[in-house]
């Protein structure tokens, strides 16, 4: 289990507004099903969330993390780490989700999926200096190279998020510029319990840590 402190860069202004789109526990990670007892899953599945969006808050040039859910005990215990969180209000899927978190936001803005229970703040932030000097919208894919684990658009672009199955394909296709960095914390999503594993090999965040703890 690691504890990941705030990155520091102290010559880069703390600029980005950070969106997370989390489903309502009872409906959410189906694939991820019988990697933890039944009971256990929406637990998992939360802890997940508060890791993924604790290592963002952690990230030195993050300003904030909007989070959009419909679900009252998610968004309460997300709010308690610092995040401001808004009920899904398009209801309309993930990227309705994702555009509504990123309209009015002052400033560049990153879209991140709220499965990435082994993120490290300076794997992020090392991404978003990339996407700065990519200059446009840009993404990270996921490790198998098709999905998407993060997308930014600069100050005053629309984000246009493609999420989905075959989303790097889709973001590429968009105009965004794919980001090619190892950052192996922030590109293991986890969709399945074989995603778990390779996860906690890379060393998983606290909240996830104590979930696997009390099911080992
Ligand atoms: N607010 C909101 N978040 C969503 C929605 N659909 C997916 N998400 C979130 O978007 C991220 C990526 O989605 P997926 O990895 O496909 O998650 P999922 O749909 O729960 O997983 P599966 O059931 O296994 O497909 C996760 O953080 C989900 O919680 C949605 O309709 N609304
Ligand atoms: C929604 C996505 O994530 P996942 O692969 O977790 O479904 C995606 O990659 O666009």
């Amino acid at each position: 289990m690691l504890s990941h402190g705030r990155s520091t860069a102290p010559d880069t202004p703390v600029t980005w507004v950070a969106v997370v789109p989390v489903k309502p526990l009872p409906a959410a990670k189906t694939r991820l099903r019988g990697a933890v007892p039944e009971a256990v899953h929406p637990d998992l599945v939360l802890a997940m969330a508060r890791d993924t969006v604790a290592a963002v808050l952690a990230c030195g040039v993050v300003a904030g993390v909007v989070v959009v859910c419909d679900d009252p005990a998610v968004r309460a215990e997300l709010t308690r780490l610092g995040a401001t969180c808004l009920p899904d209000t398009p209801a309309a899927g993930l990227n309705a989700a994702f555009a509504f978190g990123a309209r009015g936001a002052e400033g560049p803005v990153v879209a991140l999926t709220a499965d990435l229970p082994a993120l490290r703040p300076a794997d992020l932030e090392s991404a978003l200096a990339a996407a700065v000097r990519a200059g446009g919208r840009a993404f990270v894919s996921d490790l198998e190279g098709t999905g998407t684990v993060l997308l930014t658009a600069p100050s005053g672009a629309a984000l246009a998020p493609h999420f989905g199955p075959g989303s790097a394909a889709a973001h590429l296709r968009s105009g965004a510029a794919r980001l090619d960095g190892r950052w192996l914390s922030l590109r293991r999503d986890v969709d399945t319990a074989a995603d778990l594993d390779a996860a906690a090999r890379l060393g998983l965040g606290t909240h996830t840590g104590q979930v696997i703890c009390t099911v080992a």
